[in-house]
């Protein structure tokens, strides 16, 4: 069952730009990070309710997508962190195919080895945790 409602993309310009186009042409191949792919998650506001559309790195393994809160290395876990946390049924886009996700954040050996794929997919991942004390935390989505 799809999330329904209003969405509202990133007021932050790049990513807004790669969002639209992915809505734009249909496909999350549209865009990409240093020739990395990319994913498109929804998630439902927790205080707006609305729906927020966040590009992130595509890391996927058997049919399973993990979403890294990396934020760059910020300090901070980006907002839809706490999106995914309140309402852990997402929607990812991958290609042109859309899906709907249970997200459950992972700890521990399980996030030793998705933090591995990630960083095997998106090496910059690993110089984002060196520059942060924050632990950088990792969902995982499997198909509902
Ligand atoms: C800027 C902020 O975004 P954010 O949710 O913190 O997410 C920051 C980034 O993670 C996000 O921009 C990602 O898309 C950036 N990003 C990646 N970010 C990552 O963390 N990891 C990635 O792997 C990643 C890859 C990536 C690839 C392409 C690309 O274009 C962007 C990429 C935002 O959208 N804020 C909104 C509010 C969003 C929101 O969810 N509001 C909640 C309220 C939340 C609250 O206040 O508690 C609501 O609607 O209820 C605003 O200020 O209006």
């Amino acid at each position: 069952m799809p999330l329904e409602g209003e969405y509202e993309l990133s007021p932050e310009g790049w990513v807004r730009d790669q969002t639209e186009k992915i809505l734009e042409t249909g496909t999350t191949e549209s865009v990409d990070i240093k020739g990395r792919p990319v994913i498109l998650l929804t998630t439902r506001g927790a205080k707006s309710g609305k729906l927020r559309k966040v590009p992130l790195m595509r890391v996927e393994h058997d049919g399973q997508y993990a979403i890294v809160a990396s934020l760059g290395g910020a300090p901070k876990h980006p907002v839809w962190y706490f999106n995914v946390q309140a309402e852990p049924h997402v929607e990812l886009q991958d290609g042109t195919v859309t899906k709907d996700y249970d997200a459950r954040e992972v700890t521990g050996e399980e996030k030793a080895v998705w933090w591995e794929r990630g960083v095997a997919t998106y090496p910059d991942y690993a110089d984002y945790q060196e520059k942060t004390d924050r632990e950088i935390p990792v969902f995982v989505l499997t198909e509902r």
